[in-house]
């Protein structure tokens, strides 16, 4: 068992060495770095730099060839795959993962009984506790709803929100599990610049209020440079560098491998 001490001096996640291939091609090759608790880390690089099949074996939706991934102490390759929410990993998807025929207070509260899987069985069976578990289920959907003013749309179906508050909804899935670590694929994607503009101080707050670590992929470089504590970047698999989003941009290899890129992605 891991005691409190050992928790305060231990990174939240501890990528150590990971490789993974599909077939010839190598996805990742043996990267490794730590995300702290607290810390908001960007994750950046090219397209097929490796940032998605990364995000995947945390989710464990992919398995690594070689290496091992820590979170909170525990290996990763012990936990079950279809238990990530409950062991305190949320992560959004590009394509957004929502119940679209569903209204947002509904979409909230799956996530919230994601994480009680005992929870959702007392339901069904009417067994005791259910009541008490529903009214705290339903308290947190709407912590999160107001948290993501979302109070006007929350008994709207998600399908006919317009995609910037489609976003938001994931987001409130996701953190209604209440989850230590929060995986944000490509969240600046497909928004506005209205809502790119509060999406900076909407991510600090996620970290600052509700106390959640951040793991943020992102091509918005004006965004992950921003809010990040920390950037990572990958380049054809291999970790090229580590550090505070100055000495990031100002590496030498960063630059290398973002040069030809799209003017978006240009650092
Ligand atoms: N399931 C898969 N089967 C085969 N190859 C894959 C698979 N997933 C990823 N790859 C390959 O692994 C490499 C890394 O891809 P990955 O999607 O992780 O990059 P990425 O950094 O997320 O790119 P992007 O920014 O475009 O999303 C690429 O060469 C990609 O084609």
């Amino acid at each position: 068992m891991t005691n409190d001490n050992d928790r305060a001096g231990q990174a939240l996640l501890h990528i150590d060495g990971v490789s993974v291939r599909f077939g010839g091609i190598v996805a990742l090759d043996g990267v490794s770095f730590d995300v702290q608790r607290g810390q908001i880390c960007g994750l950046i690089g090219p397209n097929g730099a490796g940032k998605s099949t990364l995000f995947n074996c945390l989710s464990r939706l992919y398995e690594c060839n070689s290496g091992s991934i820590h979170f909170d102490g525990h290996p990763l390759s012990t936990m079950p795959r279809h238990r990530m929410a409950g062991i305190g990993i949320g992560r959004t998807f590009q394509n957004l993962a929502l119940f679209r025929t569903m209204t947002v207070r509904e979409n909230a509260l799956v996530g919230c009984h994601s994480q009680h899987h005992a929870g959702f069985l007392r339901n069904a069976f009417r067994l005791p506790g259910a009541a008490r578990i529903e009214a705290q289920a339903q308290e947190r959907a709407q912590t999160l709803i107001d948290f993501l003013g979302l109070g006007s749309v929350a008994e709207r179906t998600v399908a006919d929100l317009p995609f910037g508050t489609q976003k938001r909804v994931e987001l409130a899935r996701a953190l209604a599990a209440q989850p230590q670590l929060l995986l944000l694929d490509e969240p600046a994607a497909g928004l506005n610049h209205e809502e790119l503009e509060s999406l900076g101080a909407l991510i600090r707050d996620i970290r600052d209020r509700l106390q959640v670590t951040v793991l943020l992929v992102e091509h918005h470089m004006g965004l992950v440079m921003g809010v990040s504590d920390k950037v990572v970047a990958l380049n054809f698999g291999k970790k090229i560098a580590e550090g505070t989003p100055a000495q990031v941009r100002a590496h030498p290899e960063v630059i290398r491998a973002y040069l030809g890129a799209d003017e978006e992605e240009t650092v």
